[in-house]
């Protein structure tokens, strides 16, 4: 018998550090070492009744009125009326509600959501939406989804603060603060949002409909399939996938899958799309087989060390970055295979040191991290050098300078810009010690830059973030932590 469908279902996914390997693990021969975060994104997915949904302000009042146009060609208003909603919302946020039309289209186009009314899309949620119930319809004996409510919760440290969330009436309302300004205004962090929101989004869906909670572990490889799937789709491109494949697995060590496995699923709404993006989810194209690698997923930090992050105020463009370090390394291949040979080789062995010491703690009674130590300054000297040459801030020089600076620090082991760099929060492995975190905000408090960056770029204040090393990948939640929001 079909599992049926419970009225609420609750997922979480981590977001992502790119320790080592930014670059690199676009290239299948190359690899990343990524950790999970405990920062996570929370997807509840609710049944509503026919006849019942939840408006646009989120009251949970019964509500008859139709959205507000944007409706496909073809549906007529009085099939509208009667077709099923899905109301996302994003309640830490100012006006972040997306209501949505479910179109199944013809020719195995599969199910398509259309906005309704004229808020922001939010491209993300809207082809998770689309491509976790295209799947759903496939596999499904009902292809009749009812109305859903779906909210998603972020754990903060995904955006920087703002005086809503920093205020008491924000603190008040528990672990999610309310930012108090519309997401478009928020600041990431850079800890991955997208990919941890379109794996919860569609792990939630797909489990709310088609799995029990219990089968998510045996479901996971397909989950991973459908997400990456969708949040290339979303993304417009094919990326690395790191970010996803933590999100779903948890910390490990990364190698992409061949991107032409997704390269002809095609867009929903065209010819056949169903049918392609099944065989892409449960890998039943013998001619592109998945080939992901994750490694030791789940792996821990050795014990007696810990992740942090430090805000610095600033951001960077990753997609622009990518590509000038691309056209750098395809016009100096020779210079290029011998600087990606030499890092690929030093992120192993700092690898290995980090797994050796996490599986065998009683060959370290010391804590000596002097080899992890000079490992990380070692890939940050190649980094530099990767810097100069395509003249892309990857580690620029007021990075450098803060990174030298925290590492005179007793009890910091050593940091990097993890990812593609630039002025995203940096990471550090410390000692996992209250006395080093004391330490590490005496130091902010009266941080300054004192150099001028060679790209033009500036930090301001640089803060620790609450966010920690969290290695579990996409895990079902409980319903009581929602209190208040739900
Ligand atoms: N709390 C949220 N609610 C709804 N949508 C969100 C939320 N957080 C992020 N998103 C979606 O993710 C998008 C941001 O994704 P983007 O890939 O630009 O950043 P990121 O994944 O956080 O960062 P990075 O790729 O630098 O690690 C937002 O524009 C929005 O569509
Ligand atoms: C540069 C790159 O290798 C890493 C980007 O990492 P991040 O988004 O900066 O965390 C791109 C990718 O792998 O998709």
């Amino acid at each position: 018998m079909p599992p049926q469908p419970s009225s609420v279902t609750a997922l979480s996914a981590p977001g992502k550090v790119l320790l080592t390997g930014g670059y690199l693990v676009l290239d299948r021969s190359y690899t990343g070492t990524v950790f999970a975060l405990d920062a996570r994104i929370h997807v509840v997915v609710q049944q509503l009744r026919r006849g019942h949904r939840r408006g646009p302000s989120g009251s949970g009042a019964d509500t008859k009125t139709a959205a507000l146009g944007g409706e496909p060609q073809g549906v007529s208003s009085e099939d509208q009326e009667a077709a099923d909603t899905i109301v996302v919302r994003s309640p830490q946020f100012v006006d972040a509600v997306w209501e949505y039309g479910v179109q199944r289209c013809e020719n195995g186009g599969g199910v398509k959501v259309f906005q309704k009314g004229n808020r922001p899309r939010n491209l993300f949620v809207e082809t998770s939406l689309s491509y976790a119930l295209t799947y759903i319809s496939y596999v499904a004996d009902s292809k009749d989804f009812g109305s859903l409510s779906v909210t998603i919760l972020a754990d903060n440290d995904y955006y920087s603060e703002t005086a809503t969330s920093r205020g008491p009436a924000s603190r008040a309302r528990g672990r999610f603060a309310n930012f108090g300004v519309p997401l478009q205004e928020a600041h990431k962090t850079g800890l991955g949002s997208s990919a941890a929101l379109v794996t919860a989004l569609v792990s939630a869906l797909v489990i709310h409909r088609t799995m029990q909670a219990d089968d998510l572990g045996a479901g996971r490889d397909k989950l991973h399939n459908l997400a990456q799937a969708a949040h290339c789709a979303a993304q417009g491109k094919v990326g690395s996938g790191f970010d996803v494949a933590t999100a779903v697995y948890g910390s490990c060590l990364y190698r992409r899958f061949s991107p032409a496995i997704l390269a002809c699923v095609g867009d929903v709404g065209t010819d056949g799309f169903e049918e392609r993006l099944f065989a892409v989810v449960e890998d039943a194209d013998p001619k592109h087989p998945w080939d992901t690698e994750c490694v030791d997923f789940g792996m821990q930090l050795p014990r007696g060390m810990q992740m942090v992050l430090c805000d610095v105020e600033c951001g960077s463009q990753t997609p622009s970055m990518v590509k000038k370090v691309l056209e750098w390394r395809n016009a100096n291949r020779k210079d290029a295979d011998l600087l990606w040979g030499k890092l690929q080789n030093n992120n192993e062995r700092l690898r290995q040191e980090l797994k050796r010491l996490a599986q065998h703690p009683g060959s370290n009674p010391d804590g000596d991290f002097s080899g992890i130590r000079s490992s990380i300054q070692r890939t940050r000297e190649y980094i530099r050098t990767l810097t100069q040459e395509t003249q892309v801030p990857i580690e620029p020089s007021v990075q450098t300078e803060l990174l030298d600076n925290l590492m005179e620090i007793e009890g910091v082991i050593g940091g990097v810009v993890p990812g593609a760099g630039g002025y995203d929060a940096i990471a550090l492995l410390i000692r996992d010690d209250p006395t080093v975190i004391a330490r590490l905000n005496e130091r902010f408090a009266n941080y300054s830059s004192t150099v001028e960056d060679d790209f033009g770029g500036k930090i301001g204040n640089v803060r620790l973030l609450g966010v920690r090393h969290g290695s579990e990948g996409v895990k079902n939640e409980i319903l009581e932590q929602y209190a208040g929001w739900v």
